[in-house]
């Protein structure tokens, strides 16, 4: 029994190392067509003096080669076996190209800290280089190891731990045979105030700027991902993320309503000068049934032109139906029904439907939601909106609120407590949002841009 382990055991080595090698060949080519060209230069060291070896190959017998001309069949064999040598030199070459340095120390790690597969093999590092726009990240390949994406996801805690790096992404190749880590040092930060500047606004339809992750600019884009919830205690710099993208929104053209329940102290006078703001729920019952209304009035056009979405419309019949955004600052403000009348619950729940019928159909129609909260209570957004609101966001958050908003608790895990202006998406992604002033951006003139 023992010795039948034994042999499975000493045959899964060898099909592993097999396997390492034919890996790492081919990890060698990939490294000199694309990743580090200039590796090459060892390729060509290599190549003259196998050229020299090959020239000078009856030297390397030392006169043994006067027998060749007895037997003519041996200078042939041992030309073919030059060959053959210079080949497998090569290829040992590609190969080692195609092993980064300390591979084995780091898989040791991944065995200690117990990613492996069901075999009990850790992953097979397969090249570990610089990101090639940004120095300060590292990409990671390592072979699928017969481990799905989502256990990788899941086991981020134990991978960071082998590596000693953050990872920021997870993905896989095109082909799904590789998984590629993009990680940081845990010294790299991202700086605690990020200055908007005009320029920065993108250019694409219909893309607003979020802030700046580890791996870029962070956006999103309206046109795909129509509705966007925001969730952070109080303090965290959700309003003013709000007011970043409706800013970009009416630079670009948008029309943007705005429901401010919370005092009306958040919005300065330039925001009430471009846009409604309503202060309470008649008159944001009264706004929600004319955007629905609108939204009716544009599928209907739609339909006689029979287009898909807003942007074709435009196209086709040379109109400009603009987005229309509705943000609300605090939902909860708005939504929350305990203890009030039959009367007030029953406005409420009118509120409650327009909204719902936004988030429901307003993508195609280019109306967008952009809903903030920091109330920690998961029936105060219905299934319905919030199960069409794609772009989730958190700031600074407990364990609660984080589920609420991103269905997990990684905004209260990975968001210092005391950071300001600091979000996580629910791709996981980490970014640091621009801090702007109202009254500058708003004088510096609104261009329709990318609309
Ligand atoms: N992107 C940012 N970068 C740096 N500091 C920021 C950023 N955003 C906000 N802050 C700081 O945090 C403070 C609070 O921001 P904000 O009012 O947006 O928070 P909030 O989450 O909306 O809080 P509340 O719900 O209590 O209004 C701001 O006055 C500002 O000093």
């Amino acid at each position: 029994m023992n010795n039948i382990n034994q042999n499975d055991k000493a045959r899964r080595e060898r099909n592993r190392l097999r396997k390492a090698a034919y890996l790492h060949f081919i990890t060698g080519i990939r490294q000199l067509i694309t990743i580090h060209k200039w590796k090459n230069v060892f390729v060509a060291a290599y190549m003259l003096v196998a050229s020299c070896a090959w020239v000078y190959r009856g030297k390397l017998l030392f006169g043994l080669d006067s027998a060749f001309s007895l037997f003519p069949v041996l200078k042939i064999a041992f030309d073919w076996l030059v060959v053959l040598l210079l080949l497998l030199g090569l290829l040992c070459l590609i190969s080692v190209i195609g092993t980064p340095l300390k591979a084995k120390l780091y898989q040791d790690r991944l065995i200690s800290s117990g990613f492996t597969n069901h075999s009990h093999e850790p992953p097979l590092l397969l090249a570990k280089y610089k990101h090639p726009k940004n120095p300060k990240l590292t990409i990671w390949e390592f072979d699928e190891n017969e481990t799905s994406l989502s256990t990788w996801e899941n086991k981020k805690d134990n991978i960071k731990g082998a590596l000693i790096d953050t990872i920021l992404h997870v993905k896989q190749s095109r082909n799904g045979r590789r998984v590629i880590l993009t990680t940081v040092s845990p010294r790299s930060m991202l700086p605690p105030i990020l200055r908007w500047q005009d320029n920065y606004l993108s250019k694409e339809s219909f893309e607003l700027i979020l802030g700046e992750s580890l791996i870029g600019r962070e956006t999103v884009n309206l046109a795909k991902i129509p509705h966007i919830l925001l969730g952070g205690s109080s303090g965290s710099g959700k309003s003013l993320l709000l007011k970043l993208l409706l800013m970009q929104a009416m630079k670009k053209g948008a029309e943007v309503y705005i429901a401010d329940f919370k005092g009306g102290v958040d919005f300065s006078r330039v925001w009430h000068q471009k846009c409604r703001i309503c202060f309470d729920e008649n008159d944001l019952l009264d706004l929600l049934t004319s955007l629905t209304n609108e939204l009716q009035r544009r599928k209907a056009a739609l339909r006689e032109e029979e287009c898909v979405n807003n942007d074709e419309y435009n196209a086709a019949t040379y109109s400009h139906l603009k987005r229309i955004i509705f943000a609300c600052d605090e939902i909860a403000e708005i939504l929350d029904k305990t203890g009030f009348s039959k009367e007030r619950k029953e406005l409420i729940s009118q509120i409650e439907s327009h909204l719902s019928v936004i988030a429901r159909q307003g993508r195609a129609f280019g109306m967008h939601l952009i809903i903030a909260t920091q109330r920690p209570s998961a029936d105060i957004l219905s299934g319905q909106i919030r199960s069409n609101i794609d772009c989730r966001i958190c700031g600074r958050a407990d364990n609660i609120l984080s589920q609420i908003i991103l269905d997990s608790t990684e905004a209260a895990e990975q968001i210092p407590k005391d950071a300001q202006g600091r979000f996580i998406t629910n791709t996981g992604l980490i970014f640091q949002s621009y801090l702007f002033d109202d009254n500058e951006v708003f004088s510096s003139g609104s261009r329709a841009i990318g609309g």
